[in-house]
């Protein structure tokens, strides 16, 4: 209860005030917690993690980028700080340790970032889910519509058994659809998909997915998906 009350308070914080800048706060980590697992607001305050405004700070948002009208979020400045890039890693390992987890499933490419990290350290293999014709094996792919396009994910044929216990992760979540075909793909192989957990989340995917309340089941996500695509 106390892991996750912690990271129902990062969400709930980052919803709460979110920052002129374009990114709504950090460590958003998406869980199927029941409501009933979710902070009162005078308590989210009170306990947010101290880390988060060093790792807030060092995104950077580049307006109009790859293309008019999308605020992108940039890692890369955290990347450029090695205590900071560790405090994200950190606050993800902290949740993940303990908790059975399987498989570290990373989106390309900025999943592979902070993936690996936290496998090694949570004692998880590590699962690439990569863009199309990267994979040499056999591969499952899903498809999905991203906030400026569409594309696709696979997964080596074997990389997961029925019934593992995976946590996916990613850098950002926009309209969700990434993620969704991320636990589709997953899903479809036998995984069991504990959560999905991104460093931000941006502020139009928290007010329509409504995303504060961290019920992220993966039913849920199916619904998410559609009404993101749309939003
Ligand atoms: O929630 P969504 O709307 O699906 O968007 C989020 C996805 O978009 C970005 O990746 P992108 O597809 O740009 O690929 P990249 O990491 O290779 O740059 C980001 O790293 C997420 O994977
Ligand atoms: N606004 C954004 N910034 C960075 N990566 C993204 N992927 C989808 N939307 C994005």
């Amino acid at each position: 209860m106390g892991e996750e009350a912690n990271c129902n308070v990062v969400l709930m914080e980052a919803a709460k005030s979110p920052k002129e800048n374009g990114h709504s706060g950090v460590a958003a980590a998406v869980t199927d917690a029941p409501a009933s697992a979710a902070p009162t607001a005078a308590k989210a305050v009170a306990v947010v993690d101290p880390r988060l405004q060093g790792i807030s700070d060092a995104i950077r948002v580049v307006p109009h980028f790859p293309k008019q009208g999308i605020m992108f979020n940039d890692i890369t400045p955290l990347l450029l700080r090695p205590g900071v890039f560790k405090d994200a890693v950190d606050i993800f390992v902290e949740r993940y340790r303990g908790m059975g987890i399987d498989a570290v499933a990373g989106i390309e490419a900025r999943g592979f970032i902070f993936g690996p990290a936290i496998a090694l350290a949570i004692g998880a293999k590590f699962i690439p889910l990569r863009k199309p014709k990267k994979l040499p094996g056999e591969v499952i792919s899903e498809t999905y519509v991203l906030e400026y396009g569409t594309d696709c994910l696979q997964m080596h044929v074997g990389a997961i058994e029925a019934g593992e216990r995976v946590l996916i992760v990613d850098d950002l979540v926009a309209t969700g659809g990434t993620l969704s075909a991320a636990i589709r793909l997953l899903e479809r192989a036998g995984a069991d998909v504990v959560e999905c957990a991104c460093l931000i989340g941006l502020p139009k995917f928290k007010e329509c997915a409504c995303l504060h309340s961290l019920l992220f089941a993966s039913e849920r996500w199916k619904d998410i998906d559609k009404s993101a695509v749309h939003y």
